[in-house]
């Protein structure tokens, strides 16, 4: 991810490796409306600590490298756990990374998005190299929460009641003399 957000935040592709992500990272993406992006790590050893930042997430991104296959089975062992714990409304995106490779490539487009379909959620093959996707991967996760955010209905909509008991709502009225 961390290549992907340079390339989304800098429209270059830096090679060699960044340093593993060790906990969370952080790059502010502006959208419309505004919106953070936390890079956290992918690793297994890291999942608890990763695991407080998603269950309050409005967007997820997920990642694998279509030239692993570790990566895809380790993307579907998320998305279980992610189905668990985020919010319900929660954006999930899942990008098949390094469409450039297609020499190295062990994960066919149609698995990414078989699993996509299974568990609902959006799919795109990217390439932080070539910056295939890339735009197109940020801008779908913005629209799709302008949106979700637009078709809120009314219930999932923010009441006062629902953090004050009906005895304590401050009182509408008052008149002043
Ligand atoms: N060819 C190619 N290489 C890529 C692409 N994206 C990343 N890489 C390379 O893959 C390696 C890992 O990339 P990172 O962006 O650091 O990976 P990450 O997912 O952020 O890794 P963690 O921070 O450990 O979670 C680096 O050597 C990158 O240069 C891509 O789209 N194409």
């Amino acid at each position: 991810l961390t290549s992907l957000l340079v390339q989304f935040d800098q429209g270059k592709f830096i090679p060699g490796s960044f340093s593993a992500t060790v906990g969370i990272g952080f790059t502010v993406i502006h959208f419309t409306p505004d919106a953070s992006i936390w890079d956290t790590a992918g690793q297994e050893r890291f999942r608890s600590v990763t695991h407080a930042y998603y269950r309050d997430a409005q967007a997820l991104l997920l990642l694998y490298d279509i030239t692993s296959k570790s990566s895809f089975d380790n993307t579907r062992a998320w998305l279980t756990e992610i189905h668990e714990y985020a919010q319900n409304d929660v954006v999930i995106m899942l990008l098949g990374n390094k469409s450039d490779m297609a020499s190295a490539r062990v994960i066919r487009r149609e698995e990414g998005e078989k699993l996509a379909r299974e568990y609902g959620v959006i799919f795109l093959e990217t390439s932080a190299k070539t910056g295939l996707n890339v735009d197109e991967a940020f801008m779908t996760v913005g629209k799709e929460l302008v949106r979700r955010s637009v078709q809120l209905p009314v219930e999932h909509r923010f009441h006062l009641h629902d953090v004050m008991p009906p005895e304590k709502e401050p009182s509408v009225c008052c008149s002043f003399r």
